[in-house]
Order: structure tokens, then sequence, then C-alpha cells
């Protein structure tokens, strides 16, 4: 596909101005409103993958959560096919959760433990597909196990997930999340507590199925190395602000916002003696409330001036496609 093909294709779910908020305390503690997104707009589109990148606490989560409808936007709309999918309900609804997948960072927690593989699997095919036999089922279940590397899958349907490893589980959690034709994945750190050794494989399958089978995906991560081996675009987020986005490689090797570029001196670097020092700890993220103002980043950015304590800038063009928020780019 040429690079003006994938522009132009149109996305499949998009955020536009998404605001999310909770109310912290209560009862013996001051209430304090959580601004957990600020306008936060995201475009995932058929066959490509947008990695959405930032610490702990950033709202990376937050962000998928309200893709898979969990949470109503404050403010702003989510967008499905054209159709706001705060409207949806009944089989319009249904449909949704359907095409909508999430995988989650913990397989193990996310796979009933006294379940069959084979159960796990027929449950869903069997909901969402009822015109299939209980022999379609079994063959479909199969098929799903190849799909994602478990062979011969015959063999893993009759396990339970405490029989497999990490790596394995989380293939079972795809294959799961594949059998119910989803045109949207929502992949929230999915190799996060794995094995280094089986992480790489798992973003290969996830890789082949977003090609193979024309997926948009939403890779969420700490990683932003990774970001760019999987993802075509990053999108990067501090205190629930998107401060950079654009094609992955630009975001990787030019880096415009000072938050990116701390993250990127804080990827391990075999040829550096010191590595990964560069982040601290979620700790330094602001709670975002009602009061706050300014860019968040200011109190950590070595670039900021009075005019950073006090308004946020607008997204400022630095490159094809590629944005980012900085009063000193
Ligand atoms: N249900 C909730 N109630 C109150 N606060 C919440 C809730 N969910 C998330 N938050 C807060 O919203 C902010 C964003 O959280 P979120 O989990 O989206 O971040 P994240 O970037 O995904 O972090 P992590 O990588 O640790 O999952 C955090 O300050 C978190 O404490």
């Amino acid at each position: 596909m040429t690079t003006s093909a994938v522009m132009t294709e149109a996305p499949i779910l998009e955020m536009r101005d998404v605001d999310m908020r909770f109310v912290l305390g209560g009862l013996v503690g001051k209430r304090t409103t959580l601004r957990a997104l600020s306008g936060i707009s995201l475009k995932l589109t058929p066959g490509r993958a947008l990695a959405l990148v930032g610490e702990s606490g950033s709202g990376k989560s937050t962000c998928a959560r309200m893709l898979a409808r969990v949470y109503e936007p404050a403010a702003g709309e989510i967008s499905f096919r054209g159709t706001d999918i705060g409207k949806l309900s009944g089989k319009g609804l249904t449909d949704y959760r359907a095409e909508v997948q999430m995988i989650f960072q913990d397989p193990f927690g996310s796979l009933n433990p006294t379940q069959t593989i084979g159960y796990i699997l027929e449950r869903p095919l069997r909901i969402h597909r009822p015109e299939l036999s209980g022999k379609e089922v079994r063959t479909e279940s199969e098929a799903l196990l190849t799909q994602v590397g478990l062979v011969p899958a015959a063999e893993y349907l009759k396990r339970r997930p405490h029989e497999l490893s990490g790596g394995q589980r989380q293939r079972v959690a795809i294959a799961r999340a594949l059998s119910v034709n989803p045109t949207v994945l929502l992949a929230d750190e999915p190799t996060s507590m794995l094995d280094v050794s089986v992480r790489l494989g798992i973003l290969n399958l996830l890789e082949d199925l977003k090609r193979d089978k024309h997926l948009a995906a939403l890779y969420i991560t700490h990683d932003i190395a990774t970001a760019r081996y999987f993802a075509e675009e990053t999108a990067v987020m501090y205190a629930g602000h998107l401060v950079e986005q654009g094609p992955s490689e630009a975001i990787t090797d030019h880096p415009r916002h000072p938050y990116t570029q701390l993250l990127i001196a804080a990827v391990p670097n075999p040829k550096n003696k010191i590595t990964g020092g560069a982040v601290r700890r979620a700790a330094d993220i602001p709670l975002w409330t009602a009061e706050s103002r300014g860019c968040p980043f200011a109190p950590r950015c070595p670039r900021a001036t009075d005019i950073c304590r006090e308004i946020m800038p607008d997204p400022t063009p630095v490159g094809d496609s590629h944005m980012a928020r900085c009063h000193h780019l």
C-alpha cells in the first residue's frame, strides 16, 4: 500500500476532544476532581497501529477504557464508523463490544483458572456465532489456537491456564479476542508481565494479525522503543494530555517535546553503561485538577519558563503529520 493510500484510509474509531474526570476523596478527606484526560483526540485506522506511550498514571488505560465504553466522556465524542458510541444500545452495543476487543497486561488474571482453554474459546463463539454447530465450534477453536501459534491445537484445548506459560496464556487471550471477529484491538501493555524472551513473539503475532486481518490497533506501552517496532504512529501522553503525536519513526528519531526526549533518553542502550536513569518515578506526574493550569510537564522540564506555568500550548506542526505541544520547540 502506498503512503498516500494509507493516509487517506478512513479511521474506524475516533476520539475527538475527549475529557475524563474522576472524583477523588470524599467522606473525611477533601474531594478533588482529577482531570484524567484533557482534550484527547486519537484515530484508529484499519491495518495500522497507534502506540500510546507514557509513564504510569498518564491516562493511557483510561483512554482504552473509554474506547471500550467502560466510561462515558465528560466532554468530547467517541465515534465508531461515524456513529457516537454513547448513543449505542441493544444489538448495536453488543456488536460494538464484539468489534472492539481488549487484551490486558495480565493474561493469567484475564483467564478463568477453572476453565479449560477449549471452554474459554467456545463460550464467545457460541454467544456471538450461534449459527455454528458443536463440531464447527471445535474446528473454529482449533483454527484460532493455530492462528496464535499454539499447536497442536487439540492438545491445548484440554489444558487449563495454569498449565501454560505466561506467553502461551497471552496467546490464548488473543485467540479469545479474535474469536468474535473484531475490527479493533485495544492492547493494554500486552507484554509487560511476560518474560523478556517471549515479548517479541507476542508483538510479532500482533503485527501479523494487524496486517493479515486488517485490524486497527491501539498499543499501550511504557516502552517507546517497542512502540516504533509495532506501531506506525505514536502518541505521547503526560498527565492526561497528548504532548506529541506523529509517525513512530519521526517521534523516536527526532523527538521534539522535552518529555518525549526524556523517554527516548531513558531507553536502555547496550552501547551506554548507564541506562534507563533519566525517567523518574511516576509520583512526579502531577495530579491534574480543576485548578491546574499551564503545561503539566513544566515542573520537570529543563526548558520551562513563566508562560509554561500559565498556558498549555496548542498543537504545533513540527513535521509531516507530526505535532508537539511546547512553547519552546
Ligand atoms: N476509576 C478510577 N477512579 C479514580 N481515579 C482513577 C481511576 N482510573 C484511573 N484513575 C486515575 O487516572 C489517572 C490515569 O490513570 P491510568 O490508569 O489511565 O494511567 P496509565 O497511564 O494507564 O497508567 P498505568 O501505566 O499505570 O496503567 C491516574 O492518576 C489514576 O490514578
